[in-house]
């Protein structure tokens, strides 16, 4: 059976391509319904991040579901050595470029560390910056199973924002305490994922982001589940999969999980594209004619009886 609560139904359907930026042509958004109707037809949801202009164009032009301005920009976009000093105004300014790219996917803003966390207040108060300030974000994301009830009820049901979950790994939580491991591993550790599955469920999420969980863990809580579960590193039987969009186009080299698939090896093919740059210059093959501007041929013979004049009164002051 499924079921979304009333609010997330209301806060969902009031949504949508009024919020885009009015130089934007909107073709087809996808709304929060679009993804719940995807979910209830068993097809899956396909969700990458993004982090600004260009990675926003990539996702808009490959038409996925939904794209997260995710935290993970601090490493990624930053070269920061963990999410954990993201500022809510750095996210905003992701957010925002990002936007400016994306006028079919759904935009999903994660909340930054300390954002949320210290009270249901602050936490209601950081989405509703995400939605003022974030550019299109129509959704929000938080890390934490049970102990974020209360504050995902508080911005469903006070803030009217849409809340997606994310539980296993939850990297804000693990950077700093000492690394990022699977996690749903004992039987223990698996009653306490479903747990929060089941908790963030019920305070009103649209969804729940499952982290490096084993597979088999993955495919039994989305069984237990009547909201999409998008897997990262979860195995093949999550409703859905997101990706860290550099990971997975091979741009981003300090560390790979063992989850990532590289689609493509950008960083190897941009650095080529650059070092011949580099060598062309030098060479002086680039630029040539198609990459200059021409005079025209009646501009060119005034130009060049100019230049003969000027060089001409140059001579005579030498002498
Ligand atoms: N580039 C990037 N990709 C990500 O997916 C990502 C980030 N950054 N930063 C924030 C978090 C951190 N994430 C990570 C980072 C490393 C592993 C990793 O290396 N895991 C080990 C298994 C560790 C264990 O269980 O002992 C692996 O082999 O994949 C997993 C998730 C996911 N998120
Ligand atoms: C990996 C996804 C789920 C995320 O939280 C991020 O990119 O910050
Ligand atoms: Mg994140």
């Amino acid at each position: 059976m499924f079921r979304l609560s009333r609010t997330a139904i209301a806060v969902t359907c009031g949504q949508g391509p009024v919020r885009a930026y009015s130089h934007h042509v909107v073709t087809k958004s996808v709304t929060l319904p679009d993804l719940v109707e995807k979910y209830r037809r068993n097809e899956k949801v396909v969700a990458i991040t993004a982090y600004d202009y260009i990675t926003g164009t990539i996702a808009n032009k490959a038409a996925v579901d939904f794209v997260l301005v995710g935290d993970s920009l601090a490493m990624v976009a930053l070269g920061l050595p963990s999410t954990s000093t993201l500022t809510m105004d750095e996210m905003l300014h992701h957010c925002r470029a990002v936007s400016r790219a994306v006028d079919g996917p759904l935009i999903v803003g994660d909340l930054p560390y300390g954002s949320y966390e210290p009270s249901d207040e602050k936490a209601v108060e950081s989405s509703l910056r995400m939605i003022r300030e974030g550019g299109r974000v129509q959704a929000i994301k938080l890390e934490g199973g049970a102990r974020m009830y209360s504050r995902v009820q508080s911005i469903v049901n006070n803030a009217e924002i849409p809340v997606l979950g994310h539980i296993g790994l939850t990297p804000q939580k693990m950077g700093h305490v000492g690394g990022f491991k699977t996690q749903g591993k004992s039987v223990e550790a698996v009653e306490k994922l479903l747990d929060d599955a089941l908790a963030l469920q019920d305070a009103g999420c649209f969804g729940l982001v499952i982290e490096a969980v084993p597979a088999a863990v993955a495919k039994f809580i989305t069984e237990k589940l009547s909201i999409p579960t998008i897997g990262i590193g979860a195995g093949k039987h999550t409703s859905g999969q997101i990706l860290v969009m550099p990971d997975m186009l091979g741009f981003y080299d300090k560390f790979t999980p063992k989850f990532v698939k590289k689609y493509s090896n950008c960083l190897d093919v941009c650095t080529d594209a650059v070092k011949t740059y580099a060598e062309e210059v030098v060479s002086e093959q680039f630029p040539s004619a198609e990459h200059s501007f021409n005079l025209s041929e009646k501009n060119m013979k005034a130009f060049e009886a100019y230049v003969e004049e000027v060089n001409s009164r140059a001579i005579e002051q030498d002498d």
